[in-house]
């Protein structure tokens, strides 16, 4: 199980970067997680120019890039509108239109970050995270808190209709809270049903949440709008091309997501009907 799992990462990443990943490109996000370790594996073979610059979302992706011998830059010592030709991360679940829950390793925000400036964004995945609907395996939507706001934000999700957010202890349960790389606390937030923007449209209340369930765009902005939220971890609406076209920097949806499947094979899912990603 676990190594079909992680062919299944391998196979997936070096998929995406064969098809995304442009040796002449000058500036590439880098995420976070166990599947974009393939991701920087592939690039690494397949890089031959020195300059290109690696915006990693975090501590444990700059630490890849530099292991790889790759050169990192941070975020903000990005040159003003510098867009990055593509930016590479894992999710925890996508669903059938490209949503995507993200912040399993509470990295969400500044994955958050880089994503907006990417012309695209391409997510690399297993089968175990390819469904329909959001949380159906995934039992939670991650958000990024500040610490002394967490009790008003646990009750503002619970009037949205979250059963039980909690705050996420550290993994050993003995030191309390974990930390973001921001200090802030992660909330994790389960709903009961998320609709796709299409099955939203067949909702009599139209995924506003009124009967429990919330279309996923609709969510997300509404727990943004609750003071003490510093990010959710939703990755929706615009991909980079449709952001790009309505003059904005760039979008939160993928463009394209790589999932590997149990039998070695890659299953690609893409936004963009109309042309190539
Ligand atoms: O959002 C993330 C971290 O905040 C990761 O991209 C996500 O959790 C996927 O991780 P993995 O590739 O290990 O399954």
């Amino acid at each position: 199980m676990a190594d079909t799992v992680e062919q299944a990462k391998r196979k997936a990443a070096e998929q995406a970067v064969k098809e995304h990943f442009d040796p002449e490109a000058r500036y590439v996000g880098i995420g976070s997680g166990t599947t974009i370790l393939y991701v920087v594996d592939a690039i690494k073979a397949a890089s031959t120019n020195q300059n290109i610059k690696f915006v990693p979302t975090g501590y444990q992706s700059k630490q890849a890039v530099l292991a790889a011998g790759l050169t990192p830059i941070d975020f903000d010592s990005l040159p003003t509108n510098q867009v990055l030709d593509v930016a590479f991360d894992g999710a925890d679940e996508v669903d059938e239109d490209l949503n995507c829950v993200k912040g399993g390793g509470a990295c969400l925000f500044q994955e958050k970050l880089v994503a907006e400036r990417a012309k695209k964004f391409v997510c690399v995945a297993d089968y175990r995270k390819d469904q329909s609907r959001l949380l159906t395996k995934w039992p939670a939507i991650p958000i990024e808190v500040a610490p002394l706001a967490r009790y008003t934000v646990i009750a503002a999700l619970k009037a949205l209709g979250s059963s039980n957010p909690v705050v996420r202890d550290d993994y050993m349960a003995k030191a309390g809270p974990i930390r973001t790389e921001q200090y802030f606390f992660i909330i994790d937030a389960p709903f009961p049903t998320l609709l796709t923007t299409g099955d939203a449209a067949k909702d009599p209340n139209g995924g506003d949440g009124t009967d429990g369930k919330w279309e996923v765009g609709k969510l997300s902005r509404a727990i943004k709008k609750i003071t003490g939220v510093l990010e959710v971890g939703l990755f929706c609406g615009m991909d980079g091309v449709e952001a790009t076209r309505a003059g904005l920097t760039g979008g939160q949806k993928p463009v394209a997501v790589y999932f590997g499947l149990q039998d070695g094979s890659v299953k690609v899912r893409t936004t963009r009907k109309d042309e190539a990603a």
